[in-house]
C-alpha cells in the first residue's frame, strides 16, 4: 500500500435540483515524498477531491487512506492553502502564523514556537513585515505568509489549492522557487517544524501547465466533469530540486507541455 491512497472515490452533492455527481471513481497512489498536481477544467471537481484528503469534506463512496489509516477528519499531519490566504484579518502577519504553530506544538516552549515561527517567515522574505496586517500587505506577500504558516507546523502532506492563482506572473514565479527551496530538506534541525519534521508529501491543484511542470513528479489529468475521473497521469521525469532556467531548457519540457495541452485542449500545439 501507497503512502496515501485514494480508494474508488466518489462525490455527489444533493443541490436543490438533485443529486449533483461531482466525482467517479478516483483512484491514486502516491508516494511519500512525491509531489503530485491535479490538472482539469474548471468544476471538474480538483479542490473537491482536495477537500476530501483535508478531510474538510465527506466522500459519497470509497475512502482516503494516509498512512494506514482512514480519514475521517482534518488533523495536524495535512496542511491546507488555498487561494485566497485565508489569513485571519484583525492578526499580524506574525500572530497568524504563531496562533497555528501554537496550537500544533502545544508541548513546546514559547522561544521554541517563537524560533519555528521566525524561521519560516524569514524563508518566505516577510520577517520585516511581521508587525502588518493582512490588510496592509500585498496579495503575494499573504500567500507566503499563509505558505509559512502551512510549512511551520510541518504537516507530513501539504495540500494547495491553486495557491499562486491570483498572483502575476513574477510574483508567481517567485513563490513558486521559495515553495521549491521550501520541500527541500535543510541540515539544520535545530529548529523542528516544517520540512524537518517531514513535509514531502504534496497535492497542488493548479489551471498553470508550466506551474505543473516545474514543481510536479506527476501531473494527473482530469476529464471534464459531470462524473469526472482520471484521465491520464504523466510523469515528469526530471530531478528534484528544480531550478527554473534548467527545466525551461530541458527538451523533455516542451514535450511534457505539448502533450498536457494536447489533453487539455484536444489540439496539438507547435513548440517554440
Ligand atoms: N457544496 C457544494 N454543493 C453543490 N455543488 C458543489 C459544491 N461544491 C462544489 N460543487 C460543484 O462541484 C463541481 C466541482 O467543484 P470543484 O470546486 O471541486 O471544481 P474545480 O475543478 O476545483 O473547479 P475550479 O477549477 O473552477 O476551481 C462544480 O460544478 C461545483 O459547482
Amino acid at each position: 500500500m501507497s503512502y496515501l491512497e485514494i480508494e474508488n472515490m466518489s462525490k455527489v452533492y444533493s443541490t436543490k435540483k438533485g443529486d449533483f455527481q461531482v466525482l467517479q471513481n478516483i483512484n491514486l497512489s502516491i508516494e511519500r515524498g512525491e509531489f503530485v498536481s491535479l490538472i482539469g477544467h474548471s468544476g471538474c471537481g480538483k479542490s473537491t477531491i482536495l477537500n476530501i484528503v483535508a478531510g474538510l469534506e465527506k466522500a459519497t463512496t470509497g475512502q482516503v487512506i494516509l498512512d494506514g489509516a482512514p480519514v475521517t477528519g482534518p488533523g495536524p499531519d495535512r496542511g491546507v492553502v488555498f487561494q485566497n490566504y485565508s489569513l485571519l484579518p484583525w492578526f499580524s502577519v506574525w500572530e497568524n502564523v504563531y496562533e497555528v504553530v501554537d496550537a500544533v506544538f502545544r508541548d513546546r516552549s514559547k522561544d521554541e514556537k517563537k524560533a519555528i515561527v521566525e524561521r519560516y517567515l524569514t524563508v518566505v522574505g516577510l520577517w520585516n513585515h511581521r508587525h502588518k496586517r493582512p490588510d496592509e500587505i500585498s496579495g503575494g506577500m499573504k500567500q507566503r505568509a499563509a505558505i509559512a504558516r502551512a510549512f511551520a507546523v510541518g504537516p507530513q502532506v501539504l495540500l494547495l489549492d491553486e495557491p499562486f492563482g491570483a498572483l502575476d506572473a513574477l510574483t508567481r514565479a517567485t513563490l513558486q522557487d521559495e515553495l521549491v527551496t521550501l520541500m527541500k530538506p535543510t541540515e539544520d534541525s535545530s529548529v523542528d517544524g516544517g520540512p524537518n519534521s517531514g513535509t514531502d508529501t504534496v497535492i497542488m491543484v493548479t489551471h498553470d501547465i508550466d506551474e505543473a511542470i516545474f514543481l510536479s513528479d506527476r501531473i494527473v489529468v482530469m476529464t471534464n466533469g459531470p462524473s469526472a475521473t482520471i484521465e491520464t497521469i504523466i510523469n515528469v521525469p526530471i530531478k528534484r530540486p528544480r531550478v527554473r532556467r534548467d527545466v525551461l531548457h530541458d527538451p523533455v519540457y516542451n514535450e511534457l507541455k505539448e502533450e498536457l495541452l494536447e489533453y487539455l485542449h484536444g489540439s496539438p500545439v507547435i513548440s517554440r
